[in-house]
């Protein structure tokens, strides 16, 4: 579907299509334990949000030069421009990088040769969001951030991501106290696979400005107002939830539940290589399966504008809001 959107909840690394892990892989000498790329994309049948990591930790060790991650950050943004994505807010894992010798240097200044020229190659304005993996020490996160502090003027945000359960967003306190002190926006993932206590405690104890997926926050009616009365987006990835199995199928998606209950939510595709869809196959997916109505995805598509990290550039946001407006369903 190519209503303009923003796409708010992306993992660059989550977008590395088995062609491409081919080509890196031969390019850089790098041997992977598939023999092709039908069998690579065999191996992408998950039983959890970990079976999931397993498979995009390995895959990484292809992307080892700036070119490397340009060209990922390229073959996205075409993609993603394809499906009506007209901002991006994009996430990066640097310490699953820094651990394998690739400086953070190397990621985000390959990232940015695709980025700084998004709107002129692809018509998309693009943000990057350091990420850090929950499951490594506090220590490993602010060293990152150390790490990541001549690189600022190009990051403009902080996110938490990697397996969730155990690793609560209590533990980062300090690291998102020293972000903020940078003046970098925060976000994290809460409430995939873990308990809605987690996404009270991102809000509280990190002082995140958006949840990532929170789709557990329906087990918890008062936390559910609380969202809905401070107006704290959401980023859902509904084909990611399905592949990973955090709801059975599609139908099931509280989506809609989600929408009615009055939170502001928004549709993303995650990892889109490995879930079976980009942004506009998920809107696609909600509004066929879920029945949801134009007005409905009219609505999804002018709160990723509004969840956005746009503030600085408020007319541009109005440009976007008025092409949702204008948008003729086909
Ligand atoms: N869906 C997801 N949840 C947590 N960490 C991730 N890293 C990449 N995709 C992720
Ligand atoms: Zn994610």
């Amino acid at each position: 579907m190519s209503l303009p959107k923003a796409e708010l909840h992306l993992h660059i690394e989550g977008t590395l299509e088995p062609e491409l892990a081919f080509e890196l892989a031969t390019r850089n000498g790098v041997e992977l334990p598939y023999a092709d790329t039908e069998a690579l994309r065999k191996a992408y049948r998950f039983e959890d949000l970990q079976s999931f990591l397993n498979l995009y930790y390995e895959l990484m060790a292809v992307l080892r030069t700036e070119r490397d991650f340009e060209d990922l950050a390229n073959a996205y943004l075409a993609r993603a421009a394809a499906q009506g994505v007209r901002h991006a807010e994009i996430f990066f894992d640097p310490q699953a990088h820094l651990a394998r010798g690739v400086g953070m240097g190397t990621v985000v200044e390959g990232l940015w040769r695709a980025l700084g020229s998004s709107e002129d190659n692809h018509g998309v304005s693009t943000q990057l969001i350091l990420c850090f993996l929950r499951d490594e020490s506090a220590d490993s996160a602010m060293a990152t951030l150390e790490a990541a502090k001549p690189y600022l003027d190009r990051i403009v945000g902080i996110g938490l991501d990697s397996a969730e359960v155990g690793h609560p967003p209590v533990k980062f306190r300090e690291v998102y106290e020293a972000a903020a002190a940078l003046g970098l926006r925060r976000v994290a993932h809460a409430g995939e696979e873990g308990p809605p206590a987690y996404i009270t405690e991102a809000l509280d104890v990190l002082g995140v400005e958006r949840i990532d997926h929170g789709l557990r926050c329906m087990e918890d009616e008062e936390l559910v107002a609380r969202l809905v009365r401070e107006r704290i987006p959401l980023t859902l990835c509904p084909l990611s939830n399905v592949r990973l199995r955090t709801v059975d199928v599609l139908a099931d998606h509280p989506l809609p539940a989600m929408l009615d209950a009055g939170l502001l939510c928004t549709v993303n595709s995650d990892d889109p290589a490995y879930f079976g869809g980009y942004a506009g196959d998920n809107f696609d997916a909600v509004g066929q399966t879920l029945g949801l109505s134009e007005d409905r995805l009219r609505e999804l598509a002018c709160n990723s504008f509004l969840a956005s990290f746009l503030e600085h550039d408020e007319e541009r946001r109005a440009r976007y809001l008025a092409e949702v407006e204008a948008y003729e369903f086909g």
